[in-house]
């Protein structure tokens, strides 16, 4: 886990990324489908920050709105800033160049993230290339086996010359992030990597991600249901359902001392920090997109929901300044005597996402 972010007493770094009320609407007939709902938060340089949640919380969505990957037709609102270029603002070729050289991507299944009949070398030459125009196909992959090596794959001269159905899924994913890093981005997205992977093979990508933050400085976006993938590799957590951010924070403060009654539920359901035999569910389902209540979303599924929660949607309001943590629960807010603050929203302007 890195240090620079949000350290009480100094000054948080510069964020790489930040999500700024952003909603997101995907075109259906009948109306649209609103997908995220002023979803804010930040990412410090050179932090990790994880997005968690159930399926259909919207981990994704946020995540892959931070490089405009969105599916064709898909309303964006608010800003998604890197540093201070507005994504939503990029030009087709400002944006292509933001993809192939500052953020890049590791999806959850890397079977399907490579081209099946070209040579993992040849897809590592295509990734350096494309970040670089000006490297000749002799330094494209001279920066490829370094960084097959650096993932830690045997032999990389010669792995260069396989296909992807000659690896294993861990091996590809270590592909996966060695042509990520060919391209020398700035900002890693991760979405669900170590989902389809087995539990020791989980463990080595883990690892590897948390040494390249300290080791190169990579800021890393991983959005994950899974808490314990967390635990020891990102800095803060985002905490995420039906659409909305219900808590943020450090991530040692989120877990050590949870706030919403959603984030607590999620953390009985993740096997290190369950003390029983069994390892809980969260009890009900989250609501269906197009049919959110008016009040709070889990209020529904909620031991501690008073009538107040049915009809008032709470906002996502600071409960530790100095630590940034935040959540959004009005049983929190009422307890803490109405003395925490809503953050400062901007009006949403609409993009409409036509390249992805
Ligand atoms: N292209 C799409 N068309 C229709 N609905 C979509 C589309 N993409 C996402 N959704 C819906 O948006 C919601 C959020 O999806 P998203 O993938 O962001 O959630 P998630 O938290 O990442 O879940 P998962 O872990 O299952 O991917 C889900 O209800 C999903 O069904």
């Amino acid at each position: 886990m890195s240090t620079t972010p949000t350290t009480v007493g100094l000054e948080p770094a510069a964020p790489a990324v930040e999500l700024d009320d952003v909603t997101v609407r995907l075109p259906r007939a009948g109306g649209d489908l609103q997908i995220l709902h002023g979803v804010s938060f930040k990412v410090p340089a050179g932090s990790v920050v994880a997005l968690a949640g159930e399926s259909g919380s919207g981990k994704s969505t946020a995540a892959l709105s931070l490089m405009r990957l969105l599916p064709w037709g898909a309303r964006v609102g608010g800003r998604i800033m890197a540093g201070d270029r507005d994504v939503a603002a990029m030009g087709k070729e400002e944006l292509r160049r933001f993809r192939a050289s500052e953020a890049r991507i590791i999806l959850q299944d890397p079977w399907s993230s490579l081209h099946p009949m070209k040579s993992v070398g040849a897809q590592m030459v295509e990734s350096a290339r494309s970040a670089d125009p000006s490297l000749s196909k002799e330094q494209a992959r001279s920066l490829a086996v370094e960084m097959m090596a650096k993932v830690r794959i045997p032999d990389p001269e010669s792995r260069l010359k396989a296909y992807p159905h000659e690896m294993s899924g861990g091996q590809l994913q270590r592909v996966l992030i060695a042509m990520a890093l060919v391209a020398k981005p700035k900002l890693l997205l991760c979405d669900e990597p170590t989902t389809a992977l087995d539990v020791s093979t989980q463990a080595q990508i883990l690892d590897l991600l948390r040494e390249l933050n300290r080791e190169m400085g990579l800021t890393i976006v991983i959005a994950t249901h899974d808490l314990d993938v967390i635990a020891g590799l990102a800095d803060r957590l985002v905490v995420m359902y039906a659409g909305r951010v219900v808590e943020e924070g450090p991530t040692k403060q989120v877990m050590a001392n949870p706030q919403h009654p959603y984030t607590w539920a999620l953390l009985q359901t993740a096997p290190k920090h369950n003390t029983g035999q069994r390892m809980r569910t969260i009890e009900g389902r989250p609501p269906a997109l197009d049919a959110l209540p008016s009040g709070c979303s889990f209020a529904a599924r909620c031991q501690f929901t008073t009538d107040e929660c049915h009809g008032t949607r709470p906002e996502l309001v600071l409960v530790d300044e100095s630590a940034v943590h935040r959540t959004a629960c009005l049983r929190v807010q009422a307890a803490a005597g109405g003395k925490h603050r809503a953050p400062v929203t901007t009006t949403p302007v609409e993009t409409v996402s036509e390249e992805a």
